[in-house]
């Protein structure tokens, strides 16, 4: 599934038009049919449904939807809110097929009649603005979505929610809140933005005929769970222990066991082939009461934490990963330099790590292997030296650029984690719930990808693969088993069994 900005979208249309012949009129009328079925399973016949149309083709598309309920025998009234100047083009045609097919045309002369009429709605579906919004809402609009929102109808918008931008970035807006949205064609890049995608309730994707083998792509997408689970890697039955690979995880302090052993064993439970775990003595018994399995590299410390990268030998594994209770002292940053400079293999640079990486960023451009940055929006604000509220407003942008900029992998976590290539491509994992707002879960997360990494072609798939599986353990868990409040990192270690059995069957 494809995510795409408002320019994208416009792209689409244009080629969709010039190389098929398609006419716009017959988008508009797809449009529209696949947005009233849509509808359709979420009406009662005896339901009153108000459709608000507006000027551009977002108000065309009401047209059509509003023809074709009424068409079906459903109680509608449509409304234009705008003059009838302003309705040009397909929307007019469209306006034209409606009048002419026998059913009334409300108009917005007193908002006190439009009031009324909302107050006895159902439903409302708001047809008044898609990607065409610019800056805030000017009246009527505006007024007319206070209204709507004031209803407690059921609020559906077409393409997307009225006011909201298409794109990241933008802070300034007034929308209409949705209950749903029946998104046209391919998914908005608002959806996904934090502060967005409340507008949009749940959402759906609606298919209306574009010749998806000639659209360009925008290299955005949302990784799916069928291709995710084609990918996932199997098991060989003449494989061994090395077949699947050696993991050398680092990080740990004697105050701060937990994170470096949830890693681990999150690896193993993931099938990593052999795990070792490279920490300060002190902590060694702490770590290797919850994982029996891994085999330990003890590392010099000073009062509990890392004290220097001497008896790091990285050169027998297949892939690395840093940072999980470290600590953030000097110390582990020489170790953190080290390691980015000698791991042949991949790479995965999570929390304390990500911190040291600040003033390290100049040597990420010099490896030759992958390198994974698994921040959530506070540590990429910090590493990119901007605000959090910045990062979470555009994280597509900023991660892009980063890795890009440095050749890495960039896996932002939060509710839609964002996973980008170094050539810019990024694919978001949905996967999840705020069970998942918890500490440790970064640390189970780190360590399913480390093992995932070693068993795949693929980074990307590896990574993608990885943060799915995370998720779906956090959503079967808290549907069978707990609550999103009570879930914890080593009940994700554990549940990963079921979705290992689940998942990959
Ligand atoms: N892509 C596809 O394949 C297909 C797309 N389709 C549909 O087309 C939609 C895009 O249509 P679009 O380009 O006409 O823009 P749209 O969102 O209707 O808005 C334009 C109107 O809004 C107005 N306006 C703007 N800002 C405003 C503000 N702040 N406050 C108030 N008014 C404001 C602006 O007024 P103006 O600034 O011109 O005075 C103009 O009248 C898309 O979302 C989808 O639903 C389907 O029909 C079929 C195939
Ligand atoms: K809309």
């Amino acid at each position: 599934m494809d995510v795409v900005t408002a320019q994208e979208m416009y792209e689409w249309d244009r080629v969709a038009i010039k190389s098929t012949g398609l006419d716009g009129r017959l988008l508009m009328e797809n449009a529209g049919r696949a947005v009233s079925s849509d509808l359709e399973k979420k009406l009662g016949t005896h339901q009153r449904v108000i459709i608000l149309i507006g000027a551009g083709n977002n108000g065309g598309d009401g047209f059509v939807i509003a023809r074709t309920l009424l068409n079906r025998g459903y109680s509608v009234e449509a409304w234009q809110i705008v003059s009838d100047s302003k309705v040009e083009g397909d929307a007019r045609y469209h306006k034209e097929i409606f009048i002419k097919s026998g059913y009334t045309l409300y108009k917005l002369e007193k908002t006190d009649d439009l009031s009324e009429s909302l107050k006895s709605a159902d439903v409302i579906v708001d047809a008044m603005l898609g990607i065409g919004v610019k800056g805030r809402l000017r009246e009527p609009v505006k007024q007319v979505v206070e209204l709507a929102n004031e209803q407690r109808a059921f609020r559906v918008a077409v393409d997307l929610p009225t006011g909201v931008p298409a794109d990241e970035g933008i802070v300034e807006f007034d929308a209409f809140k949705a209950d749903y949205t029946c998104i046209i064609a391919a998914l908005k890049m608002s959806a996904l933005v934090e502060h967005t995608r409340v507008y949009y309730g749940e959402w759906k994707v609606c298919d209306i005929g574009l010749p998806v083998k000639k659209l360009p792509s925008p290299s955005r997408k949302v990784w799916q769970r069928e291709g995710g689970r084609r990918v996932l890697p199997g098991r060989d039955p003449n494989s061994h222990k090395g077949s699947h690979g050696k993991a050398l995880v680092v990080g740990g302090a004697a105050h701060m066991p937990g994170s470096i052993a949830m890693s681990a064993k999150a690896a193993l439970r993931s099938g990593a082939g052999l795990v070792t775990i490279a920490t300060p003595k002190s902590a060694m018994n702490a770590v290797a009461s919850y994982v029996q399995e891994a085999t330990f590299l003890p590392l010099a410390e000073e009062r509990g934490v890392i004290k220097d990268s001497a008896g790091v030998d990285v050169s027998a594994y297949d892939g690395v990963a840093i940072g999980m209770g470290m600590g953030r002292g000097q110390e582990s940053n020489n170790l953190v330099s080290h390691l980015i400079s000698t791991v042949k293999a991949p790479l995965l640079i999570d929390a304390d790590a990500l911190y040291q990486l600040k003033n390290l960023v100049g040597l990420l451009r010099s490896r030759t292997y992958p390198t994974i940055l698994t921040p959530h929006p506070g540590e990429f604000a910090h590493l990119v030296d901007q605000s959090i509220s910045a990062i979470v407003r555009s994280p597509f942008s900023y991660s892009r650029e980063f890795s890009k900029a440095y050749g890495v992998y960039t896996v932002l976590k939060g509710p839609a984690t964002i996973i980008t290539a170094p050539d810019g491509s990024q694919f978001v994992d949905l996967s999840g719930n705020a069970g998942l707002a918890k500490g440790g879960s970064g640390d189970v997360l780190s360590g399913i990808l480390l093992a995932m990494m070693l068993q795949s072609g693929s980074i990307t798939y590896a990574l993608n693969n990885g943060c799915m599986l995370h998720g779906l353990t956090a959503e079967m868990l808290t549907k069978d088993a707990h609550s999103m409040v009570d879930l914890l990192a080593t009940d994700l270690v554990e549940g990963l069994t079921q979705t290992f059995r689940t998942f990959s069957s």
